[in-house]
């Protein structure tokens, strides 16, 4: 899975073009260009001086301004040739806690937009030559007021989408706005509601939009975007401040944005928020328990906050949250408390009043996901903890019994065998390769396919029988059964070191399902091998990815029809897919169960309710 498409701002050095000494641009008077504020992935940010002062107390004919530059070949513009940000900017340019937009514009190959001037960047306060830490006082004053810009945003139906210290400037001392605090770069804001409906759900696991080190694990997985994600961030940018480093630091390479995010989800909040008091641990357990279309409930977290604030005089940061929260013409309204938030997040309060919730406890654990599915009684047989040496002869005696294999897994060095009768299966072969001799070295990617035996699969597909279930050991074997009697009608396969999202992409325009996934191999050293098919007799799919069991996604998708049709885990990740087809009535149950063990007493109360395994996986269910 590719997540490192992210910008981080400071590892790339590219060189700006060099814009120009004066600028004119969309009526506005000329302005002198000084020097450099700042510069980020699209654009750089310089101070402009007007050329000809004249005096005035309007805020929108100031004398000094900021002018961001972004030349027209940056990949930051819209089809149209402008910046994304001015369209955003259209939207949300009187929210307060955002810049004033003065004058946009084009000028000598560059898109021009002069704004209010603005002061430091938390990042700049931070980063000086001996590197200082806020105190907690100022990172609680940066909370109370980033939550209200951004609950400003947010109500216009926008979520920012990059909130980092670098991004949150204080005001400019010509202004006299030096303790007012402000958050800029629209450039990766995006909806979260159109008119006054939420977006759907979906997930585009390759699909990172943000700063790494900074994203929710959410925009890490490549899941739509919601007011949550923004909460995430300011939580990690809160840490941030206070400790001057966050533990996901140092990774490089082509990867990295994939391991920075295992490395989020496997770090307990409260390892990460050991060297800070109580609020900010709580205010992160709430922002990671928030669900997808769930309103923040700002003024309660800001409020957690609030003892931390001190006296005004001391401040260093004006707070003002009244602000935003009493408006003129703003119809009051009633906030939940912190602790009816907390009854609504299943979060518990400590004898101390402190939030509790048992999310991201650094606890990694395999577990056994069994998934469930209703049928007029069925006979189904399932073998467990099996050896490579004993797979034959427990497979030989279903047969005889005219069972069929349905399912497969391996764990530990043994396998799962699910058997079913099936009237439709006209026959069925299965294979285990042995790769004994890849056991010292992990094959190269090219080499990788050779994992699947390649030319038994092509004689069988020769004869009309297509792959129907696949599992890989961690010693490199390969299970795969081929079944002849499926309606299919073609097959491929591929094996990828990441989870092959673009393929899958492409395969599903092409009308190509995916009916299997496994991996091969073990931690830190294994392949993702994904079976998709024409004909597999679904409308469409959805394929979940993420490090911990996706309940939110998989009940998102069974309300709108959507069954789980197979599961495949590596030793970090999970991918559940679920396909929407005609035959499945909305109401016909599907059950799963994450268990440590296999859940051999379970499956006898499964069976006696109608309920039969239609797939499983042993896989990583950090909690
Ligand atoms: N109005 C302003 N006044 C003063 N400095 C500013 C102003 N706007 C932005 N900056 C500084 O310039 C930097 C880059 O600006 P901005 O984030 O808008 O550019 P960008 O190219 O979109 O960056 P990124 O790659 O982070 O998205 C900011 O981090 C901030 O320090």
């Amino acid at each position: 899975m590719a997540l490192a498409h992210g910008k981080d701002k400071h590892d790339d050095d590219d060189a700006f073009p060099t814009p120009p000494a004066k600028v004119t641009v969309g009526g506005s008077p000329q302005f002198l260009v000084h020097q450099q504020l700042g510069k980020g992935g699209f654009g750089q940010v310089l101070k402009g001086v007007r050329a000809f002062p004249r005096a005035s107390k309007d805020p929108h004919k100031p004398m000094h301004v900021a002018i961001k530059f972004e030349h027209k070949t940056s990949k930051g513009l819209t089809s149209k040739g402008v910046p994304y940000e001015w369209d955003i900017y259209q939207q949300l340019g009187d929210t307060p806690g955002l810049p004033m937009l003065l004058h946009k514009g084009f000028q000598d190959n560059f898109c021009v937009m002069i704004m209010e001037l603005l002061g430091k960047s938390l990042w700049d306060i931070c980063n000086v030559p001996h590197r200082t830490s806020l105190s907690e006082q100022y990172a609680a004053c940066v909370a109370v007021e980033c939550l209200s810009i951004l609950e400003g945003i947010h109500e216009k139906g926008y979520v920012h989408g990059d909130v980092k210290p670098e991004n949150l400037c204080l005001g400019a001392e010509v202004n006299g706005s030096e303790k007012k605090l402000f958050l800029v770069d629209l450039g990766l804001a995006s909806k979260w509601r159109n008119q006054f409906r939420h977006l759907e759900y979906s997930q585009r696991p390759d699909d990172f939009r943000g700063t790494i080190r900074y994203a929710s694990v959410h925009a890490h997985l490549g899941r739509q975007t919601s007011r949550r994600d923004d909460l995430e961030s300011l939580g990690y940018t809160l840490i941030f401040l206070l400790n001057g480093e966050l533990p996901w630091q140092g990774f490089t390479g082509d990867n990295k944005g994939f391991l920075v995010a295992k490395q989020k989800v496997s770090t307990s909040l409260e390892a990460l928020c050991s060297r800070c008091s109580p609020p900010f641990q709580q205010f992160l357990e709430y922002a990671i328990s928030l669900s997808f279309k769930e309103t923040p409930n700002y003024k309660a977290c800001q409020k957690l906050f609030e003892p931390l604030l001190g006296d005004p005089s001391t401040r260093k940061l004006a707070v003002d949250y009244g602000v935003h929260a009493g408006k003129v013409g703003q119809k009051r309204q009633r906030h939940p408390s912190f602790e009816e938030t907390a009854m609504t997040h299943d979060l518990t309060l400590d004898k101390d009043g402190n939030l509790r919730k048992k999310l991201r406890t650094g606890f990694p654990a395999q577990q056994f996901l069994t998934i469930y599915d209703h049928r007029d009684t069925q006979k189904q047989r399932y073998h467990y903890n099996v050896s490579t040496t004993r797979l034959d002869t427990h497979i030989s005696v279903g047969r005889a019994d005219n069972l069929v294999i349905t399912a497969v897994a391996s764990y530990n060095e043994l396998w799962l065998v699910v058997m079913d009768a099936d009237p439709r299966v006209k026959d069925q072969r299965h294979i285990v390769t042995d790769n004994s001799h890849l056991r010292t070295s992990r094959p190269s990617e090219s080499c990788a396919t050779e994992l699947l035996p390649r030319e038994w699969i092509s004689q069988y597909w020769d004869r009309g029988y297509f792959i129907t279930a696949i599992a890989g050991s961690k010693s490199w074997q390969a299970m795969v059964v081929m079944t002849k009697g499926r309606p299919y009608q073609q097959q491929s396969y591929k094996v990828s070191a990441h989870f092959p999202c673009e393929w899958v992409r492409r395969k599903h325009s092409d009308g190509f399902m995916v009916t299997c996934c496994a991996t091969i191999g073990s931690r830190d050293n294994y392949y993702w091998v994904v079976v998709v098919t024409a004909g597999a007799g679904f409308e469409t799919q959805a394929v979940e990815l993420d490090f911990v069991y996706p309940s939110e996604a998989i009940h998102h998708y069974w309300d709108r029809g959507y069954r789980i049709t197979s599961v495949g885990a590596s030793p970090d990740q999970i991918a559940v897919v679920m396909s929407l087809a005609p035959g499945y009535a909305a109401e016909a149950p599907q059950e799963t169960l994450r268990t440590s063990t296999f859940p051999a007493t379970h499956i006898k109360e499964k069976w006696d309710k109608d309920l039969y395994i239609a797939a499983a996986c042993f896989g990583p269910m950090v909690s």
